[in-house]
């Protein structure tokens, strides 16, 4: 589903250097103003070349720099493989920090929000602008957990490039497919780095081998490990032959040697560089016509000979084209092989110019996630005239669609909903505007307002996420407020094919309202959230014109709320056979009478509740695995594979999501801490009969 795509004209003139640097800017402001004490903040300009006593024209260049030197890029990844270590580490080397930020002292810049630090994960995307050797650098640092996969795709879409970030001792993880699969979408060139070189199990071959077959990428090893775990020291650049090594004594990881590797000190690691550089020679030669046209013609005797830019120039177009993805190593903890990294996006990824925007994304202002900023009045306009040429071809797929992808982010259903009470009745509007303000931030939240009971509904992609905004409402909105039991969001579908007929005639004052409809509902095997609402050919052209907005305001508002257990209804169809309105008849009348009989024929039909159904990745040192499985086999786990990977074991399956609630505090209790898994929604799947009729009866409250 796409949010709403509204668009805002503003008065810039330079968007790409505008681009990311303000998505977030209310949120820098926010950790600027908190880590004020204790961290010194601020740009450092001192690195920058050309600003010598009143050159305004190159004053002009630091303050904001041709689009050639601005890189727009996102570090992503699966929970806990170091995207914000990374960060903190590229933002102290910039010299953007004067101190060292940790995950684990609750001290870094982009993990601002008061529970991002007392949880040591990532929760909102933050956004951070600084300089590196003449490139300005706006990074956003995403979450990983998939609770807030909302908040990586609303900034991947408006990324020029991106750093994955791997545990090299996990390789690809659950969620390092999903954030792919994102990057893919929206088209996002991409480098890797392989973090943790430093753990135990650490094994850049077995990281490389699980990008080429889980991401189905080519990687192009750009970097070789000096030592592996508790040995690593540094790395090998296999583009320019060199090795740079981090002195084991400095606590801060900012001096480290580069020294080209010889024949007399290093035969082996130079034997194995020379080999990988050949390789990597030839991949990009078989990605890039240009560069093997080169190849052949001047160097094809000797590799040896061909010059370090040569290469690196094809790398970029190679990542540019995202035929390949060149890979780095490091140890973010350790303060190793964040410096290259640094190099690598200003060398590998692309600048705005060789992007091709035309929107840009403002999130501060009063707009709301999803929205889209253009730069003048008149390109608002052309993107609305194409908005609208799009939603008359909805289904056709072509490159201006793909370029209208800005203009709104997926978002997915949610899967987890409960009940939010003020603390008192005199608070509700507070409340209210609270949940307002936090909706139009993070569009996966939603709420609704439960008919029967009035009370207001919160539903959310996880129990992580309604737990985040429960705290944040305490804390951002002073509000203390109660929460109902954690429910999974079913949905409903019809087994067999039902008719209905209804008449509504009603006179009000002297009017006469006189609607009578037959309709028919059927399951269709395509999944469809919303139905598909199909018209008879004997239904008049004519009258449908008139009242073709009311009828099918009518059967949404019955398909929100199914017959069972008043969740929505999916994967129908309805078709209208016919329709006779009596003239001046309102087309409230003619909802509610639609309305009717669609729930008439609900009733006639055999239903089936759905549950959502969540692909899980379990990973389990080999002692624990048993266990694991036991409690998986008691929760109607299906499990589909169990990999080797390093000294783990992973397991692979789908489990209802109502029985895996909670599962992080079991899963340590069984494994001691030190398993770990990620979820994800998978699909829904029909309910076996006599968990459906536990589940009706547990609603119906006879349980
Ligand atoms: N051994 C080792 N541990 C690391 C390294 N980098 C990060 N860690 C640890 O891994 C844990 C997760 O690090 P984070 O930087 O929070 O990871 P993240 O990807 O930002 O996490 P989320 O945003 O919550 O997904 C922390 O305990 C870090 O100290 C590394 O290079 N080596």
């Amino acid at each position: 589903m796409l949010s709403g795509s509204r668009i805002f004209a503003v008065n810039h003139k330079k968007i790409s250097s505008l681009n990311i640097n303000n998505v977030c800017c209310s949120k820098i402001r926010a950790s600027l103003k908190r880590l004020k004490p204790h961290v010194p903040l601020g740009r450092n300009y001192s690195s920058l070349p050309g600003l010598i006593g009143n050159d305004i024209k190159s004053l002009r260049s630091v303050l904001s720099p041709p689009a050639a030197k601005i890189r727009n890029i996102g570090i992503m990844a699966h929970i806990d493989a170091g995207k914000t270590t990374t960060t903190e580490r590229i933002l102290y080397y910039s010299g953007y920090t004067r101190s060292l930020g940790d995950v684990d002292d609750g001290d870094t810049v982009t993990d601002f929000m008061a529970q991002e630090r007392e949880r040591g994960i990532t929760i909102q995307s933050a956004a951070v602008t600084f300089d590196w050797k003449g490139y300005r650098l706006n990074l956003i640092d995403t979450p990983g957990h998939v609770d807030f996969t909302v908040e990586v795709e609303r900034c991947l879409r408006v990324l020029d490039g991106a750093v994955a970030v791997f545990d090299a001792s996990a390789g690809v993880e659950a969620q390092t497919l999903t954030v792919w699969r994102q990057a893919d979408k929206h088209k996002i060139p991409r480098i890797c780095f392989l973090n943790k070189m430093d753990k135990t199990g650490a094994s850049f071959n077995y990281a490389v081998e699980s990008i080429r077959e889980k991401l189905n990428a080519k990687p192009l090893v750009l970097q070789l490990p000096i030592g592996e775990a508790k040995t690593f020291k540094g790395v090998v650049d296999v583009v320019s032959k060199e090795k740079l090594l981090w002195n084991a004594n400095s606590d801060d990881g900012k001096d480290f040697e580069r020294k080209p590797l010889l024949e007399m000190s290093d035969p082996e690691l130079l034997k194995k560089t020379t080999e990988a550089r050949n390789a990597l020679i030839e991949q990009v030669a078989d990605l890039d016509d240009e560069f093997a046209d080169l190849v052949l013609g001047e160097f094809s005797e000797n590799f040896d000979l061909l010059p370090a830019e040569k290469l690196q120039t094809a790398i970029h177009r190679v990542t540019l084209a995202q035929t390949a993805v060149p890979v780095l190593c490091g140890s973010a903890l350790r303060n190793k092989g964040v410096q290259p990294l640094l190099d690598a996006i200003t060398m590998y990824l692309p600048s705005p110019e060789e992007r091709n925007y035309e929107f840009l994304h403002l999130v501060c202002l009063q707009t709301a996630t999803g929205d889209t900023i253009v730069s003048s009045k008149s390109s608002a306009l052309a993107a609305a005239r194409r908005a609208e040429r799009e939603g008359e071809k909805k289904h056709r797929r072509n490159s201006e669609a793909e370029r209208l992808l800005l203009a709104g982010v997926e978002i997915p259903e949610p899967v987890f909903f409960c009940t939010i009470e003020p603390p008192s009745m005199a608070k509700q509007p507070d409340l209210d505007h609270a949940l307002k303000c936090l909706h139009r931030e993070d569009p996966s939240l939603k709420v609704r307002l439960d008919p029967d009971t009035g009370q207001t509904v919160l539903c959310g992609m996880g129990e992580l996420h309604i737990e985040i905004i429960h705290d944040r409402i305490k804390r951002e909105y002073g509000l203390e407020t109660y929460l109902g039991p954690l429910q999974v969001a079913y949905r409903e579908t019809i087994l067999n094919s039902v008719r209905a007929t209804d008449t509504l005639d009603r006179t009000l004052g002297d009017k006469r309202h006189l609607v009578t409809v037959e309709l028919e509902a059927k399951p269709i095997e395509t999944a469809s959230v919303r139905p598909v609402i199909e018209y008879a050919d004997s239904v008049s052209e004519d009258l449908l014109k008139a009242s073709q907005e009311a009828i099918e305001n009518g059967i949404h508002s019955v398909c929100l709320q199914g017959p069972l257990l008043g969740s929505p209804i999916q994967d129908v169809a309805i078709t209208l056979h016919s329709l006779m309105i009596h003239p001046g008849t309102s087309t409230t009348m003619i909802s509610a009478c639609v309305s009717r009989c669609l729930q008439k024929a609900l009733k006639k039909a055999d239903k089936q509740v759905l549950e959502p159904l969540m692909g899980l990745e379990v990973t389990v040192t080999k002692d624990y695995l048993s266990p694991v499985l036991a409690d998986l086999a008691q929760r109607r786990g299906n499990i589909q594979e169990i990999q080797t990977r390093q000294n783990n074991k992973v397991v692979i399956g789908f489990v209802p999501l109502a029985e895996i609630m909670g599962y992080s505090t079991v899963l340590r209790t069984l494994t001691s801490g030190s398993a770990t898994f990620a979820l994800e929604l998978a699909n829904y799947q029909a309910m076996n009969p006599q968990d459906q009729s536990t589940l009706l009866s547990q609603r119906r409250g006879f349980t």
